[in-house]
């Protein structure tokens, strides 16, 4: 066999549907198109400064999108990848990408599916320019109304309710980590073949780490529950902790996910006080949520810092959120540490649950 005795994404796809036997297969077509999408994303990439030159239609021009963030012509392009790979097969009822304000609906000639696709094309972008890994991230919901077009609130699902998820990472390999609910498993993309090969089965993240992750150049907007924990790991083993941490910061989601998937650690991108019209940075539906289940079904934590992340009712389709994952410990410490902090301290008035901003994008 050439992919070494290792079965391929198409053949672990078959033997999930074997699990299921009412399984019409429409949720296998729908990966495979993602995965297709991800792999001319890959492509794309992998040009570089050389995206133009070779004849390859990537300006390099950047715009603003919907979010008032830089939008790169990669953003732009990867949005329209995942688009083209996945409307036409008839499983998706309709889309919500990080790059387009409303939901995408589908050409009129196209069939409605069951499902609903929610996506970031590109992740950590900004990073692209310097080399460093970016990705791909997506999350698969059913719909409300199979076989017509979603309303927007059909997309506003809490992250229990994921039917799969997984992200792409563009980086020295380029790789696909899924879950469908039964573990989180890496598939590396065998550039000789074009095929994804199961590479990392099962994915397990250590209880307990030493590394933790965040951009401490948001610390004097930080809750005081986060400031205790990022202070103790800094007094490593003069303080409560007795251990010495180390700190890691790449700012792209997906490849922090990858890392911590691989080798444990934790992620801290909390609510803060930077700007008062977002309570987080990450967005809820295309990036916490589907992060969430991976690294839950790899057996780490993820949490908002007061609750389970996937347990969060989502209220607009780009809220944004406070977003801690990764080694089931550390997070408990997290989640421990704001259980101690009165609400009133960092809530009130404009975070609390109720609060102005709680659901601002
Ligand atoms: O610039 P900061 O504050 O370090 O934020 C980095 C975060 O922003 C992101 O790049 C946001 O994703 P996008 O690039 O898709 O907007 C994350 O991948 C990353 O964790
Ligand atoms: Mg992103
Ligand atoms: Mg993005």
């Amino acid at each position: 066999m050439p992919t070494g005795g290792r079965p391929t994404l198409t053949q672990f796809l078959i033997d999930e549907r074997r699990r299921h036997p009412g399984a019409t297969g429409d949720l296998n077509a729908l990966i495979t198109d993602v995965s297709l999408a991800c792999k001319a994303i890959a492509r794309k990439v992998a040009f570089g400064a050389l995206a133009g030159a070779l004849g390859n239609e990537v300006d390099t021009t950047a715009s603003i999108n919907v979010q008032g963030e830089e939008q790169k012509a990669m953003d732009v392009l990867s949005n329209a990848l995942f688009i083209r790979a996945t409307e036409w097969g008839g499983q998706l009822a309709g889309m919500v990408s990080e790059e387009m304000e409303e939901p995408y609906l589908l050409p009129p000639q196209h069939p409605r599916g069951k499902y609903l696709l929610l996506f970031d094309p590109l992740d950590g972008s900004s990073n692209i320019d310097v080399n460093v890994s970016v990705g791909s991230i997506f999350s698969i919901l059913r719909a409300a109304t199979p076989g017509q077009d979603p309303q927007p609130q059909d997309f506003l699902q809490p992250g229990t309710e994921q039917v799969g998820a997984g992200y792409a990472i563009y980086g020295p390999t380029t790789m696909l980590v899924l879950t469908l609910g039964r573990g989180t498993h890496a598939f590396t993309l065998d550039p000789m073949l074009g095929e994804w090969v199961l590479s990392h089965p099962d994915l397990q993240i250590p209880e307990s780490t030493r590394e933790f992750a965040i951009n401490a150049s948001n610390s004097r907007f930080w809750e005081p529950a986060v400031k205790r924990y990022v202070d103790e790991c800094m007094a490593g083993q003069t303080g409560p902790r007795d251990a010495d941490f180390n700190m890691r910061w790449i700012a792209s989601l997906v490849a922090e996910t990858h890392r911590i998937l691989m080798r444990g650690g934790v992620f801290l991108y909390p609510r803060d006080r930077k700007d008062p019209a977002r309570a987080g940075r990450l967005r809820l539906l295309y990036e916490a949520s589907p992060i969430s289940f991976l690294i839950e079904q790899a057996g780490g934590a993820a949490s908002t810092g007061r609750e389970r992340l996937m347990a969060v009712q989502p209220e607009a389709l780009h809220q944004r959120i406070g977003f801690i994952f990764g080694s089931k410990q550390e997070v408990e410490r997290i989640e421990g540490y704001h259980r101690d902090e009165p609400p009133e301290a960092f809530d009130a008035p404009l975070f609390g649950r109720r609060g102005l901003f709680a659901a601002a994008v």
